[in-house]
């Protein structure tokens, strides 16, 4: 009998308990479906949680001013990290208060804590600080990129429509993945147009903000990361038992998902539509449309060729996207994955759960620009993801002198390292014996 995906996966050292259909269908594993079962692990009772007190924001969704997505969203659940994380002033929790209704009758799943004394706490008191301080051209210049990304890639589409030219049609690729990946500045934030720029990759900022702000950011490589479920089975970043044959074949499946990634998504998309489910769908998610629709308009091309050319620029730009964001950062034998024996399983301050899951790398550091279309500045994006990329740089002092205090470490690594730890970690088998060496030489 062929073991269950239970007995194959790793239980969670960190204590989590995975939501429960994480082992079921897992090629379909989708925002919402975690959403639902996190309502069963969380203890929230139909509220929301936040630490161990449980508060009615019913009325409040609508006057959020960081948008009704974020708390329509979470109903029912525990967002603690979210809420801790994504406010850099003190207002939300002046007016939390108002909202209390009770205390939650269970722990908490996730072991993660921000104590006032602890390393994120006292990090995020030192930024705010610095922030006050910073000029606001940063953001005026991030906002420049990103349109000049949209206009150029425009032009560059319709240029390779109607000259029928790959060479523009690569170029028009990779200037769509920069901006994908710009545009997720743009979503971690109050809602803007900016994030819709998103959707011209044929992904969605709704199933984003759930799969990447709210599970990844938040729980990062751990057993409740949709971002690690979303390749399994195919593709295990959790130290699990693995064939010969899955360690092997990696090298040859993944470069094919890197290229059909943003396709896969859209099918994944349009899949529930056609059973008639039409929960989650929305009128900006025509977006991706008006790329191909411009495309014709302007170009003269046919329909079918302008549709041919504008697949291949998807295309391209997905190989970009995935190469990129999949070697960013996180997957490395020397990163924390669940599985891996943590730096402690109680008192887990959430700040350094992030340095223990995350490695930055040198070469992207210190260019706007290139932290913009590169998911650079990667720690510190991930501790204040509401802040603008164009900020980041002007904080690592701040973050060198707390973890200094703390006797912790940012992993500075090259590009290379992450692309080699990334393969290295799909075929890892045995977990880590050892907590995470933030010290450790490159
Ligand atoms: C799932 C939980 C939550 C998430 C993900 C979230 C996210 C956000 C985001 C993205 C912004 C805009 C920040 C910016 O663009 O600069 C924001 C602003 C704000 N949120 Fe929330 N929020 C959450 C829960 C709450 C709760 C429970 C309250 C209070 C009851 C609250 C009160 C506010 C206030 C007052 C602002 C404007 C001031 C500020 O940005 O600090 N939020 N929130």
């Amino acid at each position: 009998m062929a073991p269950k995906s239970e007995d194959i996966l790793p239980k969670s050292t960190l204590g989590i308990k995975p939501p429960r259909r994480r082992f079921d269908n897992k090629q379909n594993y989708a925002a919402d479906v975690w959403l639902e079962d996190k309502q069963e692990t969380d203890g929230a009772e139909g509220l929301w949680r936040i630490h161990d007190d449980l508060y009615d924001l019913a009325d409040f969704i609508n006057k959020h001013p960081g948008g009704r997505d974020w708390l329509e969203l979470t109903k029912g659940t525990d967002i603690t990290e979210a809420f801790e994380v994504h406010h850099v002033t003190s207002g939300p929790e002046e007016l939390l208060k108002s909202f209390f209704v009770r205390k939650a009758k269970t722990k908490r799943n996730a072991p993660f804590t921000f104590k006032e004394d602890g390393f994120y706490k006292t990090l995020k008191r030192e930024v705010v600080k610095v922030v006050k301080t910073l000029p606001t051209q940063s953001k005026k210049t991030s906002n420049f990129f990103i349109d000049s990304l949209l206009v150029l890639m425009f032009t560059f589409s319709v240029m390779a429509a109607a000259y029928w030219n790959y060479i523009l049609g690569v170029i028009s690729g990779n200037l769509l993945a920069m901006l994908t990946i710009a545009a997720h500045n743009y979503f971690h934030r109050r809602d803007n147009i900016r994030m819709y720029y998103f959707q011209f990759s044929l992904m969605q900022v709704r199933e984003w903000r759930v799969s990447h702000v709210l599970s990844h950011h938040l729980h990062t490589n751990t057993i409740d990361d949709l971002e690690i479920t979303a390749w399994e089975p195919i593709f295990q970043y959790l130290p699990i038992k693995k064939t010969t044959r899955e360690r092997v074949m990696v090298y040859l499946y993944f470069p094919f998902m890197w290229l059909t990634g943003f396709h896969m998504n859209f099918i994944k998309k349009v899949l529930p539509l056609l059973k008639g489910d039409y929960k989650g769908y929305r009128i900006t998610d025509l977006t991706p449309f008006i790329l191909p629709f411009i495309m014709y308009l302007l170009s003269g091309q046919s329909f079918l060729g302008t549709l041919w050319m504008w697949n291949f620029i998807v295309m391209i730009a997905s190989l970009h996207f995935f190469f990129v964001g999949l070697n960013a950062a996180h997957h490395h034998p020397d990163v924390f994955h669940d599985g891996d024996v943590p730096r402690t399983t109680e008192d887990y301050d959430w700040g350094l759960s992030q340095l223990d899951a995350i490695m930055d790398r040198k070469e992207i550091s210190g260019s706007h620009f290139l932290v913009l279309t590169n998911f650079g500045d990667h720690a510190l994006h991930h501790m204040f993801p509401t802040l603008d990329h164009g900020i980041l740089e002007h904080l690592y002092p701040t973050l060198y002198k707390v973890m200094e205090t703390f006797n912790v470490n940012l992993r500075m690594v090259s590009q290379l390292d992450t692309i080699v730890g990334q393969f290295q970690q799909l075929s890892k088998i045995e977990p880590n014996k050892q907590p995470p060496d933030l010290f450790k030489k490159y």
